[in-house]
């Protein structure tokens, strides 16, 4: 390799010509300091150059004040005047080159634009640039990205899941599936026993299953299990209610109600949904009031209406 290609200034300065040996360059940039290794060659230091006299210290001189470049979007001066050409970059935009290492790694440049103008675009007027690839100008793709509508196939399903409740009160729910609960427990009521399906239900007449209002004794209670031909009963605060006709409607669903069937479920259903209106939801299905074992047994009494 031939030294001789090198410029002065990135010679050792025993090989430099004798003009050169001042730290001055061609263009004479540089201003009187210069750069040398440190004994040890470490990263270079810069400290005033000690041979040369104080007289003849080169000093930075102002840079030649050049015209500031406009831009104008038409190409032409407001005046009608043509670009000078005097610098081969005057008229460009201030940018950073395009071959410049942080626009490279920030975005890819914009392609050049048609060489015919558009029809909508008007005389003197820049045609807006073609959008660029759709790879080139979404962020790497994420987490967030698969929230995102596909721009291309079928839409993602956007409906409840399967075993959601939504799904089972409007009868969406898929033939032949089991009732599972769900986090919350609670379970597909199959088609039909929707909450507002047992409000209207409870709205055509009684459903306790028995004439007259009846005074239960603990073992009659316990005797109603919903088993064996038998109704379930229930009692809730000293009142007994016949909850069978609820059993498909119950969210819970029907194992959950049945373990309150004949006893006190007011444990129970405390503990699970205090905020459950029984009362309200259940006052077709009133049977009567809870009595202690032996009372009016003596006389055969069994229903309040034999009191009056
Ligand atoms: C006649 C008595 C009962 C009625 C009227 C009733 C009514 C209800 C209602 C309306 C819900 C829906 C609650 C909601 O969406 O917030 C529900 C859910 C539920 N019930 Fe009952 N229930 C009764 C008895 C019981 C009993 C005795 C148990 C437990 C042994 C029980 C266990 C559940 C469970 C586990 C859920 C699902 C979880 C939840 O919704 O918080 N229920 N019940």
């Amino acid at each position: 390799m031939s030294w001789n290609l090198l410029p002065q200034w990135l010679l050792p300065e025993q090989w430099r010509s004798d003009g050169q040996k001042s730290g001055l360059d061609e263009e004479g940039r540089r201003d009187g300091t210069l750069e040398h290794a440190n004994s040890n060659g470490s990263m270079p230091t810069t400290t005033k150059q000690e041979h040369s006299s104080p007289e003849s210290t080169p000093k930075a001189k102002p840079a030649k004040a050049e015209p500031v470049p406009t831009f104008s979007l038409s190409g032409h001066d407001s005046d009608g005047e043509k670009p000078k050409a005097a610098r081969p970059d005057e008229g460009r935009p201030m940018f950073a080159a395009a071959n410049n290492a942080q626009i490279a790694s920030a975005m890819p440049p914009p392609p050049k634009p048609a060489s015919k103008p558009t029809k909508s675009t008007g005389p003197g007027l820049m045609p807006p640039p073609p959008r660029p690839a759709v790879k080139q100008m979404g962020p790497p793709p994420s987490a967030a990205s698969s929230l995102r509508v596909p721009l291309t196939g079928p839409l993602p399903n956007r409906g409840p899941p399967a075993n959601s409740q939504q799904r089972a009160s409007s009868g969406l729910s898929p033939n032949g599936e089991k009732p599972t609960p769900n986090a919350r427990g609670k379970v597909l009521l199959s088609p039909g026993h929707s909450p507002m399906d047992w409000a209207a239900l409870t709205r055509t007449g009684n459903m306790a299953g028995v004439n007259t209002f009846q005074r239960v004794t603990p073992s009659q209670l316990r005797s109603m299990t919903g088993r064996k031909g038998k109704p379930a009963w229930s009692s809730w605060q000293g009142k007994v209610y016949n909850i069978t006709p609820y059993l498909p409607f119950h969210p819970g669903g029907e194992a959950e109600l049945m373990k309150a069937a004949g006893r006190d479920g007011t444990k129970l259903f405390m503990d699970v949904h205090p905020w459950v209106n029984w009362e309200n939801m259940m006052t077709t299905c009133l049977v009567g009031v809870m009595v202690p074992e032996n009372h009016g047994t003596a006389e055969g009494e069994s229903s309040l209406e034999d009191m009056d």
